[in-house]
């Protein structure tokens, strides 16, 4: 699937990565750009009433994330094989169980693969450092070397974490469309550092990886 058969939806969690979503995208009418919200919770609620406002054929979640070291680097793109709620499920003194070993659903939703596949693609060819794997969506961004070696160890190909878009892939999934989660990494998965959190090319990055996101559909 390049071409979906109708409207696209990305959403974004803050305003900083709508506008470079936007600045990439340039004119055109196939897609909508909205606000998803900090979190799970607010991206899966404001996907399902964007969702229910209007008919879309593709849902895309797209922002800034981290990187997890030796598989995405800062300023590299990462697009999504699958998307994994990391945290959802429960604690017990012999580790944790994600909401599939607790038998309560799935915590991963597959991102649509054709669709991966061409954005790939394009993006090698166009120079872009881009990566494939699971992107975690954490409620907590990750701060220590003990929690991102039990992603790690949990996961074996996390290539990066953000923290809405298990949101609005549920919401997606509730509608029957296929799903996309993109990240441009500002920072490096690990002990919290905030200062060497690299924003302005984190959103270069967004920016050029709209561009080639309205390339590749609407080829
Ligand atoms: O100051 C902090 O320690 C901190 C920790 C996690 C996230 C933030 C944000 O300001 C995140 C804003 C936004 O960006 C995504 N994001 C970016 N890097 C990460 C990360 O390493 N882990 C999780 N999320 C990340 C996320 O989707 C937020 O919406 C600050």
């Amino acid at each position: 699937m390049n071409r979906p058969s109708g409207r696209v939806l990305i959403m974004t969690a803050v305003e900083a990565e709508q506008q470079a979503v936007l600045r990439g995208i340039g004119d055109s009418d196939l897609f909508d750009v909205k606000l998803a919200g900090f979190g799970p919770a607010a991206a899966a609620a404001r996907t399902a009433a964007e969702l229910s406002a209007a008919s879309y054929a593709l849902v895309i979640s797209a922002g800034i994330g981290g990187g997890f070291v030796g598989k995405a680097e800062v300023g590299s793109t990462v697009i999504a094989d699958r998307i994994i709620a990391a945290d959802l499920g429960a604690e017990t003194p012999d580790g944790f169980l994600s909401v599939d070993e607790l038998g309560f659903g799935s915590s991963v939703i597959p991102a649509d693969s054709s669709l991966a596949e061409a954005l790939t693609d394009a993006m090698l060819s166009a120079g872009i450092n881009v990566n494939r794997g699971s992107i975690l969506t954490v409620t907590t961004g990750t701060g220590s070397a003990e929690k991102t070696e039990a992603l790690t160890s949990r996961i074996s190909d996390a290539t990066a974490e953000g923290m809405e878009g298990f949101g609005v892939a549920t919401a997606a999934k509730l509608w029957n469309l296929p799903v996309l989660e993109l990240r441009t990494i500002s920072n490096a998965v690990g002990p919290r550092d905030r200062s060497a959190w690299r924003m302005k090319e984190a959103f270069a990055a967004l920016e050029a990886a709209g561009n080639i996101l309205r390339r590749v559909i609407s080829e």
